[in-house]
């Protein structure tokens, strides 16, 4: 049985088609990552998933409910955790919780109970009566995580759940989330264009661009897809590089961007003194070149053509970060 059924799901804005035709089933006890850069459509996935946008066309159903004919069983049976926090900054970790208990209806004794139980399971216990407004962004997004269980939803919506976190406690979120999903067998949908986080937490991961799903299978099964090695190299004559090593017939594949030329093909290593030697006879400079097995990054070139733009990612997370400061 499945959690999420999607079928040909749509959304325009204005004529703009953000979410275009995408078709996905999840099944429960499934981690499902759409993976995707700035702009992909994942938000708008998840908003429509989620009730909080109708779709345009299309349809689907989370838990056996239908998005658009059973919202409010949709929102009962669901949890939250969005990009743009929703807490209270006057009250204190265990007010927030407890005011979304009593929004949902969790009867007392139950929502103290678990109250404690889930502020134990994000280690926030002892912080339960300090304000929010004096938390740290990583303590605000494991409360968000916390508050989002409280109902005992079967599924839970994680959009960007490590955005603008620091790598240490990026990685304790990210074992959150794998305990979650192991010990309450919780299905969890979530949104990143973090390559690592998708390919650490995920079972399987959609690959979305410009409101399409490209590719989708599991994280291994992707990176065997491309296969071979993988080499890159920078180099101040990229465009020469790129025309000359396109041709070689070892190169499986070669893509010219931003600031270097990636290389797809077999025994890498065997082929570098080749590289340096082509190079240096055509008057071409490396600044830097290396080996590596194909990761998510290099399937999102593969079928696009371009990276997921990490450097856009980087600014949005500044962006994120000085409106949260603002709003402290
Ligand atoms: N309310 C809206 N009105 C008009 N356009 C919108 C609206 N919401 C989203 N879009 C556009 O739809 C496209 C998909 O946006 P969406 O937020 O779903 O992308 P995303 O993959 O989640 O990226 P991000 O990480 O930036 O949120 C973008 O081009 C965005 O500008």
């Amino acid at each position: 049985m499945y959690a999420i059924e999607v079928e040909k799901l749509t959304k325009k804005f204005h004529g703009f088609v953000a979410v275009d035709s995408i078709s996905f089933s999840i099944e429960r006890g499934e981690i499902f990552g759409l993976l995707g850069p700035n702009g992909a459509g994942k938000t708008t996935t998840m908003s429509m998933l989620s009730t909080m946008l109708k779709p345009t066309s299309g349809r689907a159903s989370v838990n056996d409910f239908d998005i658009l004919k059973s919202e409010d069983d949709v929102r009962r049976s669901i949890g939250i955790v969005f990009q743009d926090q929703s807490l209270d900054e006057e009250l204190t970790a265990h007010e927030n919780m407890d005011f979304h208990g009593r929004l949902y209806r969790v009867p007392k004794d139950l929502r103290q109970k678990k109250i404690t139980e889930l502020l134990e399971l994000v280690e926030l216990e002892d912080k339960k009566d300090n304000l929010v407004k004096t938390f740290s962004g990583g303590m605000r997004r494991r409360l968000e995580i916390a508050r989002g269980l409280l109902h005992e939803p079967e599924v839970l919506f994680l959009d960007e759940p490590t955005l603008g976190l620091d790598p240490q406690t990026r990685n304790r979120l990210w074992q959150y989330i794998e305990e979650l999903n192991k010990e309450k067998g919780i299905t969890l949908i979530l949104t990143t264009h973090y390559m690592e986080e998708a390919d650490r937490l995920c079972d399987r991961v959609a690959i979305i661009d410009k409101g399409k799903i490209i590719a989708m299978e599991t994280p291994e099964n992707l990176k065997k897809s491309i296969g071979g090695d993988v080499i890159t190299i920078s180099s101040p004559e990229n465009d020469d590089l790129h025309a000359m090593i396109r041709l070689q017939p070892w190169v499986n594949h070669a893509d010219l961007h931003n600031s270097s030329v990636t290389i797809n093909l077999k025994n890498a290593e065997q082929h570098i003194a080749e590289i340096v030697t082509l190079s240096s006879a055509n008057k071409i400079t490396i600044n830097n070149i290396s080996i590596h097995k194909p990761t998510l990054e290099d399937v999102f070139l593969h079928y696009t053509g371009r990276t997921i733009r990490e450097e856009e990612a980087k600014t949005k997370d500044r962006m994120r970060m000085m409106r949260r400061m603002r709003t402290r």
